[in-house]
Protein backbone atom coordinates (compact mmCIF):
# COMPACT_ATOMS: atom_id res chain seq x y z
CA UNK A 1 0.00 0.00 0.00
CA UNK A 2 1.01 3.38 -0.21
CA UNK A 3 3.82 5.09 2.03
CA UNK A 4 5.12 8.11 2.88
CA UNK A 5 7.82 9.10 5.32
CA UNK A 6 7.82 13.26 6.39
CA UNK A 7 9.72 15.42 8.36
CA UNK A 8 7.90 17.83 10.83
CA UNK A 9 9.79 20.85 11.84
CA UNK A 10 9.88 22.85 14.96
CA UNK A 11 9.24 26.86 14.92
CA UNK A 12 10.35 29.70 16.92
CA UNK A 13 8.80 32.66 17.44
CA UNK A 14 11.11 35.59 16.85
CA UNK A 15 8.55 37.92 18.06
CA UNK A 16 4.64 37.43 20.24
CA UNK A 17 2.80 40.72 20.44
CA UNK A 18 -0.67 40.01 22.33
CA UNK A 19 -2.27 42.97 20.55
CA UNK A 20 -5.94 41.41 22.87
CA UNK A 21 -8.59 39.18 24.15
CA UNK A 22 -11.22 38.14 21.71
CA UNK A 23 -14.52 37.29 22.95
CA UNK A 24 -14.18 33.44 22.65
CA UNK A 25 -11.42 33.36 24.98
CA UNK A 26 -8.80 33.64 22.46
CA UNK A 27 -5.85 36.31 21.82
CA UNK A 28 -5.30 38.33 18.80
CA UNK A 29 -1.28 38.03 18.09
CA UNK A 30 1.38 39.37 16.01
CA UNK A 31 4.05 36.85 15.75
CA UNK A 32 7.41 36.08 13.40
CA UNK A 33 7.67 32.58 13.38
CA UNK A 34 10.37 30.76 11.67
CA UNK A 35 10.95 27.24 11.13
CA UNK A 36 14.13 25.29 12.38
CA UNK A 37 15.97 21.91 11.24
CA UNK A 38 14.68 20.24 14.61
CA UNK A 39 12.59 17.61 13.19
CA UNK A 40 9.51 15.21 14.11
CA UNK A 41 9.46 12.00 11.37
CA UNK A 42 6.40 10.77 10.67
CA UNK A 43 5.68 7.68 8.27
CA UNK A 44 1.72 7.71 7.01
CA UNK A 45 0.68 4.18 5.02
CA UNK A 46 -2.50 3.56 3.58
CA UNK A 47 -4.29 0.38 4.69
CA UNK A 48 -6.39 -2.61 4.05
CA UNK A 49 -7.67 -2.63 7.90
CA UNK A 50 -10.27 0.51 8.21
CA UNK A 51 -9.43 2.85 10.99
CA UNK A 52 -6.89 5.62 11.66
CA UNK A 53 -4.15 3.96 14.04
CA UNK A 54 -1.44 6.63 15.33
CA UNK A 55 1.57 5.21 16.91
CA UNK A 56 4.16 7.71 18.96
CA UNK A 57 5.10 5.84 22.43
CA UNK A 58 6.39 8.95 23.63
CA UNK A 59 6.02 9.50 27.67
CA UNK A 60 3.55 12.62 28.03
CA UNK A 61 2.11 12.12 23.98
CA UNK A 62 -1.13 10.03 23.84
CA UNK A 63 -1.39 7.29 21.28
CA UNK A 64 -4.32 7.00 19.36
CA UNK A 65 -7.50 9.49 18.84
CA UNK A 66 -6.30 11.79 21.55
CA UNK A 67 -3.08 12.50 19.45
CA UNK A 68 -3.31 16.04 17.09
CA UNK A 69 -1.84 13.84 14.24
CA UNK A 70 -4.70 11.21 14.86
CA UNK A 71 -7.64 14.28 14.70
CA UNK A 72 -5.43 15.81 11.23
CA UNK A 73 -6.02 12.20 9.73
CA UNK A 74 -9.57 11.80 10.76
CA UNK A 75 -10.73 15.65 9.32
CA UNK A 76 -9.07 14.03 5.65
CA UNK A 77 -11.08 10.74 6.22
CA UNK A 78 -13.95 12.76 5.92
CA UNK A 79 -13.84 14.29 3.34
CA UNK A 80 -12.65 11.20 1.25
CA UNK A 81 -15.01 9.04 -0.69
CA UNK A 82 -12.42 5.92 -0.23
CA UNK A 83 -12.26 4.72 2.77
CA UNK A 84 -8.80 3.02 3.24
CA UNK A 85 -7.44 2.37 7.17
CA UNK A 86 -4.45 5.38 7.69
CA UNK A 87 -1.43 3.91 10.18
CA UNK A 88 0.59 6.73 10.81
CA UNK A 89 4.05 6.34 13.51
CA UNK A 90 5.63 9.58 14.90
CA UNK A 91 9.14 9.63 15.83
CA UNK A 92 9.32 12.35 18.35
CA UNK A 93 12.62 14.30 18.10
CA UNK A 94 10.94 18.03 18.95
CA UNK A 95 10.25 18.21 23.18
CA UNK A 96 6.97 18.14 24.08
CA UNK A 97 4.74 21.16 25.55
CA UNK A 98 8.10 23.28 24.82
CA UNK A 99 6.71 26.23 22.88
CA UNK A 100 8.26 24.96 19.53
CA UNK A 101 4.80 23.69 17.76
CA UNK A 102 5.50 20.23 17.49
CA UNK A 103 1.97 18.80 17.58
CA UNK A 104 0.71 21.65 15.14
CA UNK A 105 3.57 20.68 12.95
CA UNK A 106 2.71 16.94 13.14
CA UNK A 107 -0.89 17.35 12.44
CA UNK A 108 0.60 19.82 9.73
CA UNK A 109 2.13 17.44 7.95
CA UNK A 110 -0.51 14.62 8.17
CA UNK A 111 -2.89 16.96 6.83
CA UNK A 112 -0.56 17.77 3.84
CA UNK A 113 0.56 13.81 3.24
CA UNK A 114 -2.89 12.60 3.70
CA UNK A 115 -4.09 14.95 0.98
CA UNK A 116 -1.43 13.59 -1.34
CA UNK A 117 -1.59 9.83 -0.27
CA UNK A 118 -5.53 10.12 -0.84
CA UNK A 119 -5.66 12.02 -3.94
CA UNK A 120 -7.83 14.60 -2.26
CA UNK A 121 -6.27 17.55 -4.02
CA UNK A 122 -7.36 19.71 -1.53
CA UNK A 123 -5.61 23.51 -2.04
CA UNK A 124 -3.47 24.82 0.39
CA UNK A 125 -5.82 27.34 1.54
CA UNK A 126 -8.35 24.71 2.28
CA UNK A 127 -5.73 22.60 4.02
CA UNK A 128 -4.79 25.67 6.33
CA UNK A 129 -8.82 26.12 8.06
CA UNK A 130 -8.85 22.33 8.52
CA UNK A 131 -5.47 23.07 10.21
CA UNK A 132 -6.57 25.88 12.36
CA UNK A 133 -9.45 23.80 13.91
CA UNK A 134 -7.16 21.50 15.18
CA UNK A 135 -4.36 23.96 16.87
CA UNK A 136 -3.99 27.94 16.03
CA UNK A 137 -0.55 27.02 14.87
CA UNK A 138 -1.05 24.46 12.15
CA UNK A 139 -1.80 27.11 9.67
CA UNK A 140 1.94 28.46 10.05
CA UNK A 141 3.57 24.69 9.21
CA UNK A 142 0.93 24.13 6.06
CA UNK A 143 2.31 27.68 5.24
CA UNK A 144 5.68 26.81 4.81
CA UNK A 145 7.51 30.03 4.60
CA UNK A 146 8.62 32.56 7.93
CA UNK A 147 5.42 34.27 8.23
CA UNK A 148 4.19 37.47 10.23
CA UNK A 149 1.67 35.42 11.95
CA UNK A 150 -1.87 37.64 12.98
CA UNK A 151 -5.20 37.30 14.09
CA UNK A 152 -5.18 34.20 16.78
CA UNK A 153 -2.11 32.80 14.60
CA UNK A 154 -3.54 31.91 11.38
CA UNK A 155 -3.29 35.06 9.21
CA UNK A 156 -0.14 34.10 7.28
CA UNK A 157 2.03 36.98 5.24
CA UNK A 158 5.56 35.52 4.16
CA UNK A 159 8.57 37.27 5.21
CA UNK A 160 10.76 36.97 2.13
CA UNK A 161 13.96 39.04 3.63
CA UNK A 162 14.80 36.87 6.56
CA UNK A 163 18.79 35.58 6.85
CA UNK A 164 19.49 31.95 7.82
CA UNK A 165 20.97 31.26 11.63
CA UNK A 166 22.21 29.20 13.43
CA UNK A 167 19.84 27.79 16.42
CA UNK A 168 20.30 26.97 19.56
CA UNK A 169 17.48 25.43 21.74
CA UNK A 170 17.29 24.26 25.36
CA UNK A 171 14.67 23.17 26.73
CA UNK A 172 14.47 22.96 30.83
CA UNK A 173 11.73 20.11 30.55
CA UNK A 174 9.58 21.88 33.44
CA UNK A 175 5.97 21.57 32.21
CA UNK A 176 3.82 24.05 30.95
CA UNK A 177 0.54 24.68 29.62
CA UNK A 178 0.00 27.02 26.49
CA UNK A 179 -3.77 28.16 27.93
CA UNK A 180 -2.39 28.37 31.58
CA UNK A 181 -0.18 30.69 30.27
CA UNK A 182 -2.57 33.14 28.06
CA UNK A 183 -5.21 32.71 31.06
CA UNK A 184 -2.71 34.21 33.41
CA UNK A 185 -1.83 37.22 30.92
CA UNK A 186 -1.75 40.63 32.24
CA UNK A 187 -2.58 42.89 28.91
CA UNK A 188 -0.91 45.88 29.27
CA UNK A 189 -1.99 47.48 25.65
CA UNK A 190 1.73 48.22 24.70
CA UNK A 191 2.19 45.60 21.85
CA UNK A 192 -0.70 47.19 19.85
CA UNK A 193 1.13 50.51 19.49
CA UNK A 194 4.30 49.89 18.37
CA UNK A 195 5.47 48.95 14.81
CA UNK A 196 7.80 46.00 13.83
CA UNK A 197 9.55 46.02 10.79
CA UNK A 198 8.93 43.17 7.99
CA UNK A 199 12.59 43.09 6.52
CA UNK A 200 15.60 41.13 7.57
CA UNK A 201 19.29 41.89 6.21
CA UNK A 202 21.53 39.99 9.04
CA UNK A 203 20.76 38.23 12.34
CA UNK A 204 21.31 41.54 14.15
CA UNK A 205 18.15 42.60 12.73
CA UNK A 206 16.62 39.72 13.86
CA UNK A 207 17.79 40.54 17.52
CA UNK A 208 16.34 43.26 17.42
CA UNK A 209 13.00 42.68 17.41
CA UNK A 210 13.06 39.73 19.82
CA UNK A 211 10.42 39.72 21.95
CA UNK A 212 7.62 37.45 23.49
CA UNK A 213 5.07 39.34 25.67
CA UNK A 214 4.24 35.53 27.02
CA UNK A 215 7.64 35.69 28.70
CA UNK A 216 5.95 37.83 31.77
CA UNK A 217 3.73 34.68 32.58
CA UNK A 218 6.27 32.05 32.23
CA UNK A 219 9.37 32.86 33.75
CA UNK A 220 8.46 34.22 36.72
CA UNK A 221 6.74 30.37 37.61
CA UNK A 222 10.01 29.03 35.76
CA UNK A 223 12.94 31.68 36.81
CA UNK A 224 15.33 29.15 35.75
CA UNK A 225 14.58 30.22 31.74
CA UNK A 226 15.54 33.44 32.55
CA UNK A 227 18.98 31.98 33.50
CA UNK A 228 19.01 29.98 30.53
CA UNK A 229 18.34 33.50 28.35
CA UNK A 230 21.68 34.99 30.49
CA UNK A 231 23.78 32.07 29.97
CA UNK A 232 23.49 31.66 25.76
CA UNK A 233 24.39 35.61 26.12
CA UNK A 234 27.20 34.87 28.03
CA UNK A 235 28.04 32.29 25.75
CA UNK A 236 28.22 34.60 23.15
CA UNK A 237 24.72 34.43 21.41
CA UNK A 238 23.37 37.37 19.46
CA UNK A 239 20.18 37.36 20.91
CA UNK A 240 18.03 34.74 23.23
CA UNK A 241 14.50 35.23 23.84
CA UNK A 242 11.39 32.08 25.18
CA UNK A 243 9.84 30.13 22.49
CA UNK A 244 5.90 30.84 22.64
CA UNK A 245 4.45 29.75 25.84
CA UNK A 246 7.67 28.40 26.96
CA UNK A 247 10.08 26.97 28.57
CA UNK A 248 11.76 26.19 25.38
CA UNK A 249 14.90 28.92 25.21
CA UNK A 250 16.29 29.96 21.88
CA UNK A 251 19.34 31.81 20.87
CA UNK A 252 20.93 32.71 17.79
CA UNK A 253 24.45 32.57 16.11
CA UNK A 254 26.13 33.20 13.14
CA UNK A 255 28.70 30.87 13.74
CA UNK A 256 28.14 27.36 13.35
CA UNK A 257 31.19 26.09 15.96
CA UNK A 258 30.09 28.93 18.67
CA UNK A 259 26.04 27.15 18.50
CA UNK A 260 27.63 23.66 18.42
CA UNK A 261 30.14 24.22 21.47
CA UNK A 262 27.35 26.06 23.54
CA UNK A 263 24.64 23.23 23.00
CA UNK A 264 27.44 20.99 24.18
CA UNK A 265 27.87 22.75 27.28
CA UNK A 266 23.82 23.39 27.82
CA UNK A 267 23.77 19.30 27.45
CA UNK A 268 26.51 19.37 29.98
CA UNK A 269 23.96 21.08 33.03
CA UNK A 270 21.51 18.25 31.44
CA UNK A 271 19.16 20.19 29.99
CA UNK A 272 18.03 19.18 26.52
CA UNK A 273 19.87 20.74 23.74
CA UNK A 274 20.21 20.93 20.08
CA UNK A 275 22.47 23.40 17.58
CA UNK A 276 20.18 23.27 14.31
CA UNK A 277 19.48 25.64 11.54
CA UNK A 278 16.87 28.09 10.27
CA UNK A 279 14.59 26.06 7.61
C1 LIG B 1 1.93 30.25 22.11
C2 LIG B 1 2.02 29.74 20.71
C3 LIG B 1 2.84 30.73 19.86
O1 LIG B 1 3.22 30.20 18.61
O2 LIG B 1 2.66 28.48 20.56
P1 LIG B 1 3.10 27.28 21.57
O3 LIG B 1 3.75 27.81 22.79
O4 LIG B 1 1.83 26.53 21.90
O5 LIG B 1 4.06 26.44 20.76
C4 LIG B 1 0.60 29.66 20.05
O6 LIG B 1 -0.07 30.91 20.19
C5 LIG B 1 -0.29 28.57 20.58
O7 LIG B 1 -0.77 27.87 19.50
P2 LIG B 1 -1.41 26.38 19.66
O8 LIG B 1 -0.62 25.61 20.67
O9 LIG B 1 -1.57 25.82 18.29
O10 LIG B 1 -2.77 26.79 20.29
P3 LIG B 1 -4.16 25.97 20.46
O11 LIG B 1 -3.88 24.52 20.66
O12 LIG B 1 -5.08 26.39 19.36
O13 LIG B 1 -4.66 26.62 21.81
C6 LIG B 1 -4.25 26.25 23.09
C7 LIG B 1 -4.81 27.28 24.07
O14 LIG B 1 -4.04 28.49 23.96
C8 LIG B 1 -4.88 29.65 24.04
N1 LIG B 1 -4.66 30.50 22.85
C9 LIG B 1 -4.02 29.99 21.74
C10 LIG B 1 -3.78 30.79 20.65
C11 LIG B 1 -4.22 32.15 20.69
N2 LIG B 1 -4.01 32.98 19.66
N3 LIG B 1 -4.84 32.64 21.80
C12 LIG B 1 -5.05 31.83 22.88
O15 LIG B 1 -5.61 32.29 23.87
C13 LIG B 1 -6.31 29.15 24.18
O16 LIG B 1 -6.62 29.17 25.56
C14 LIG B 1 -6.23 27.70 23.74
O17 LIG B 1 -7.15 26.90 24.43
N1 LIG C 1 1.72 14.61 17.99
C1 LIG C 1 1.85 15.22 19.17
N2 LIG C 1 3.06 15.73 19.53
C2 LIG C 1 3.21 16.39 20.71
N3 LIG C 1 2.21 16.57 21.60
C3 LIG C 1 1.00 16.09 21.30
C4 LIG C 1 0.77 15.40 20.08
N4 LIG C 1 -0.52 15.06 20.05
C5 LIG C 1 -1.07 15.51 21.19
N5 LIG C 1 -0.16 16.13 21.97
C6 LIG C 1 -0.41 16.79 23.26
O1 LIG C 1 -0.38 18.22 23.02
C7 LIG C 1 0.24 18.92 24.11
C8 LIG C 1 1.08 20.07 23.54
O2 LIG C 1 2.16 19.54 22.87
P1 LIG C 1 3.15 20.33 21.88
O3 LIG C 1 2.53 20.53 20.55
O4 LIG C 1 4.44 19.59 21.91
O5 LIG C 1 3.31 21.74 22.62
P2 LIG C 1 3.72 23.20 22.16
O6 LIG C 1 2.58 23.74 21.34
O7 LIG C 1 3.95 23.97 23.43
O8 LIG C 1 4.99 23.09 21.38
C9 LIG C 1 1.01 17.90 24.90
O9 LIG C 1 0.58 17.95 26.22
C10 LIG C 1 0.70 16.53 24.26
O10 LIG C 1 0.25 15.56 25.18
Amino acid sequence: MKKLTLKAPAKVNYRLDVLRRRPDGYHDLRMIMQRIDLCDVIEICLSDKPGIRVVCGRNGVPDGPGNIAWRAADALLALSADKPGIDIAITKRIPVAAGLGGGSSDAATVLMGVNELLGLDLPESRLREIGVALGADVPFFIFGRTALAEGIGEELTAIDQVPAAWIVVVNPNVPVSTAWVYQNLQLTGEAARVTIPRFFENVADVCAILSNDLESVTIPRYPVIGEIKRELLVAGALGSLMSGSGPTVFALFDDEGAAVRTAEAMRARGWFAEAVRTI
